[in-house]
């Protein structure tokens, strides 16, 4: 079975992440690791240029300022003109009114290709009911449920994720089950999951198997640094080694899809 990894490492798409500030420097060299060529740029002046540029964006709202919500909006028009796909993280929506509302003002001018958040957030966005904690995830969400109003309700593909991962693209769910929870315990596993969702998108109009291949391949990396590294500094680190390591044939072994499209 031929695997999405083989085409970003042959591709080197440009990802084009306008993202917080905590996880930057991780999100680089996450993409590095799986092949993708990273660039962070932010200034209004500049992201319509870098988006039309790029092969993906990535809008986070991690850390955002009215002017890098300005400038997500420039950005992701220029991505839409240009046919780039888009990737949106809405962290900690939902947590306070600003967060609220930027990710709504952006969701109106922006054409996103997919939303990548965990549960709470997905829900949140989708003016379900579940609480949300910080920027972490809520707890006791029914998650196939969740997937499939907050799917009708906002248009756009989603992938949320947490213990199970749940994609659903035009009505089609693939749950994956890959992963490990010292994911939890690394800043930013979430957010670079986005990045990685964007380079995948880059090199296949399949939306679906983009979303499959990333979170996949993702959750098996993170299982084989859990296998060398058992505390969260040294996973962190090994982690990246084994998104840069990890074989198509390996995943093929790997994958845990409870449900396929
Ligand atoms: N309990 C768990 N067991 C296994 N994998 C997990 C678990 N929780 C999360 N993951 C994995 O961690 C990755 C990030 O998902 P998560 O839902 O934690 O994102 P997030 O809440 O947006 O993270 P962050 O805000 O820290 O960036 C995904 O690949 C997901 O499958
Ligand atoms: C900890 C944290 N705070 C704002 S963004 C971020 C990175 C993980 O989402
Ligand atoms: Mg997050």
């Amino acid at each position: 079975m031929s695997h999405l990894i083989e085409e970003v490492r042959k591709n080197q798409p440009l990802i084009h992440n306008i993202t917080n500030q905590v996880v930057m420097n991780f999100t680089a060299n996450g993409l590095y690791a799986i092949g993708a060529s990273p660039v962070m740029a932010n200034a209004k002046e500049e992201v319509g240029e870098m988006a039309a540029l790029a092969n993906a964006l990535v809008l986070n709202i991690g850390t955002l300022t009215d002017m890098q919500v300005d400038a997500m909006i420039v950005a992701g028009k220029a991505a839409n003109q240009a046919g780039t796909p888009v990737v949106f993280d809405p962290v900690g929506v939902g947590a306070t009114t600003f967060r609220t509302q930027s990710a709504q003002r952006i969701l109106e001018q922006v054409k996103v290709t997919c939303i990548r958040g965990n549960a709470g957030e997905i829900a949140s966005l989708a003016g379900l009911s579940a609480t949300v904690r910080g920027v972490d995830g809520a707890g006791d969400v029914d998650m196939e449920t969740l997937a499939a109003q907050a799917h009708q309700k906002l248009g756009v593909s989603l992938v949320i994720t947490g213990a199970q991962d749940i994609l659903i693209h035009r009505g089609e769910k693939v749950i994956l089950s890959n992963g490990h929870p010292l994911l939890t315990k690394v800043t930013g596993a979430g957010c670079l999951l986005s990045s990685v969702l964007a380079a995948f998108l880059a090199v296949t109009d399949d939306v679906l198997q983009a979303m499959t291949d990333a979170v996949s391949y993702y959750g098996i990396a993170a299982e084989n640094a859990a296998n060398e590294q058992q505390l969260p500094g040294s996973f962190q680190v090994s982690f990246i080694d084994q998104l840069y390591n990890l074989k198509s044939e390996e995943i093929n072994r790997k994958i845990r899809m409870i449900r396929g499209a």
